[in-house]
């Protein structure tokens, strides 16, 4: 394979290797995946962002979502930002309809970024999933002092604790564990919440697939959806995160999460060939 131009995206330090896969098709390997995203001797990324071609009536792109270890997921908040910002950059649109494996999310630009609405927050157990029937509410699960989560799925699984200070939770240490708990049979992100006000959280988490980023946007949807369940914020609420804030709306009328903030692109360049040479675990 040549060398394949890509775009260095972030959200809040959420990172992205960027590829445009619309004029010729691009088919990334998990092994090839895990080279390009080794911050050492590949580019690195948080997630690996494919924009595809789609037929689906109202969809203006498909958003492929490659996690660092090589596994897929369905939705990636600051990731949507990105994309959307890029390809509404490229054809001077203030509005992009971003399809992904979730489903299609509506993106429009915004003062300092773009707001995409992430569709309804999923709140069944078999929509997390759970390996069993179990109030999402409370989920039977912790670690350490993290206990009584609430499940959310943003068309990914997230889990999130509330805690007194986030800042004194060991994330790196309690996240992968609770990542694979049985509760899981996809594995989960895990975020923990600590409530600074009723339009004002605090969130850290540890990514499914990746470890602790400095941002996760559909973990932020999450934790605001967790906190408004268990009334303890508002329906609009900011959410600090450790790469800056996103404001975040769960909409009264449809369900559907609103998440408005910023989409930089870091820089652009070719990936080499010795990152996509034939994959070693094919
Ligand atoms: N960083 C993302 C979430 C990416 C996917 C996640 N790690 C998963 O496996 O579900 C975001 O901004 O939402």
């Amino acid at each position: 394979m040549d060398g394949l131009p890509f775009w260095k995206m972030h959200g809040l330090g959420n990172d992205f290797v960027v590829l445009d896969a619309r004029e010729r098709p691009i088919t990334i390997h998990p092994d090839q995946a895990r080279r390009i995203a080794n911050r050492h001797r590949g580019v690195g990324f948080d997630q690996l962002l494919v924009i595809e071609p789609t037929q689906t009536p109202g969809a203006d792109v498909f958003m492929r979502i490659l996690n660092a270890d090589g596994t897929e997921s369905g939705a990636c908040g600051n990731g949507t930002r990105c994309v959307a910002a890029l390809v509404m950059a490229d054809t001077g649109a203030e509005t992009l309809a971003v399809e992904t494996r979730a489903g299609l999310l509506e993106c429009r630009t915004a003062p300092g970024g773009v707001t995409v609405d992430m569709g309804p927050a999923r709140l069944g157990w078999q929509d997390i999933p759970l390996a069993h029937e179990a109030d999402t509410l409370h989920l039977p699960v912790s670690s350490g002092a993290l206990s009584d989560p609430v499940g959310v799925s943003m068309g990914n699984p997230h889990a999130i604790f509330f805690v007194p200070d986030a800042e004194a939770v060991q994330i790196d240490g309690v996240g992968p564990v609770l990542e694979h708990d049985p509760l899981f049979p996809e594995r989960a992100n895990i975020g923990v919440v600590q409530v600074l006000g009723r339009d004002r959280l605090r969130y850290r988490v540890w990514e499914r697939g990746v470890g602790v980023t400095q941002a996760c946007g559909s973990g932020a949807c999450a934790g605001a959806v967790a906190a408004i369940r268990r009334g303890l914020a508002d329906r609009t609420v900011f959410v600090v995160l450790d790469g800056g804030d996103l404001l975040i709306e769960w909409r009264e009328s449809d369900g559907h999460v609103l998440m408005t903030g910023p989409a930089e692109t870091s820089f652009a360049g070719i990936l080499s060939r010795d990152l996509l040479d034939a994959p070693k675990d094919a």
